[in-house]
């Protein structure tokens, strides 16, 4: 996987952004600077409030209040990027619409009926949908509803697919099988994925890289302390002996100190 490459899918120059009026503004990220390379999955890890999803926003340009520069492919981001799809921790889909209309909604202007009906199945069928494209949502189960929005994001075939803790709200069963459909997702279509999680074994079995966001001592707001590579080539499992020692540093660097790498 290469991750210096001359066009980045993704760049961040120097990231920074604080909320708040003049009076009382709280730096909130700060000189942030990554590189993606194209198809690559990235995992964005910092404690709570480090501003994991303010930089996810950034990058889709959900937020247009940030300093510095994210560039996609080397033309800087606009608001709402359409070059990107977000998923977000629900699964945010329309209560009266079809799991396939919800689908639907995703999809790039411009494309005929038929080809967006034949895209819409391809999609449902991707995420292991196809029985259920005529289920309102209240009538599947969270995982199938994840499954769908991760379809919806897909739709427009996004050049990056940002997911903030995507699989949070799962139960521990259904998130594996999320987490292998989204290496399955990837490996079809290779889209390059930055993911905020919560979950240091979720980012070990799937990330190419890990972005460990952290106050500076020297600055205010967070920035990257850390970025680390995974041993090991996908597909991987938790308990594989080379992650345990990367396991415990992801962990110290989120401020958990573990007595014995067993216990965690
Ligand atoms: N629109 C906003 N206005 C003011 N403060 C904000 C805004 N968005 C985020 N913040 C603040 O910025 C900080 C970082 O928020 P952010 O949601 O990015 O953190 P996070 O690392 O994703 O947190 P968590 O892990 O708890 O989801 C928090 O203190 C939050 O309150």
């Amino acid at each position: 996987m290469t991750h210096s490459v001359s066009t980045p899918a993704v760049a961040c120059r120097n990231v920074g952004r604080a909320f708040g009026t003049n009076g009382s503004t709280r730096q909130i990220l700060t000189g942030v600077n990554l590189e993606i390379g194209a198809a690559e999955i990235i995992s964005i890890i910092g404690a709570s409030g480090s501003g994991k999803s303010t930089l996810l926003r950034a990058l889709g340009g959900l937020d247009t209040g940030f300093t510095g520069k994210v560039l996609i492919e080397n033309t800087e981001v606009n608001e709402y990027d359409a070059r990107c799809a977000v998923g977000f921790q629900e699964p945010r889909l329309l209560p009266w619409a079809t799991v396939a209309d919800n689908v639907a909604i995703g999809l790039p202007d411009g494309l005929s009926k038929a080809e967006g009906r034949a895209r819409v199945a391809e999609l449902l069928e991707l995420v292991g949908l196809t029985d259920a494209a005529e289920h309102r949502p209240r009538k599947i189960s969270g995982g199938m509803a994840q499954r769908a929005s991760l379809a919806r994001a897909m739709a427009r075939d996004p050049e990056i697919l940002l997911l903030d803790e995507p699989f949070g709200a799962l139960d521990a069963l259904t998130r594996i099988k999320m987490q292998q459909l989204l290496l399955d997702v990837h490996a079809q279509t290779g889209t390059t994925t930055v993911m905020v999680t919560h979950d240091v074994d979720e980012a070990l079995l799937l990330s190419d890289r890990i972005v460990l966001l952290d106050d500076s001592p020297h600055t205010q707001g967070a920035t990257i302390a850390n970025i680390f590579t995974p041993p090991v080539p996908r597909p991987r499992v938790s308990h594989d002996p080379a992650l345990v020692s990367l396991r415990k540093q992801l962990l110290t660097g989120l401020g958990v100190e573990t007595l014995a790498t067993s216990e965690v």
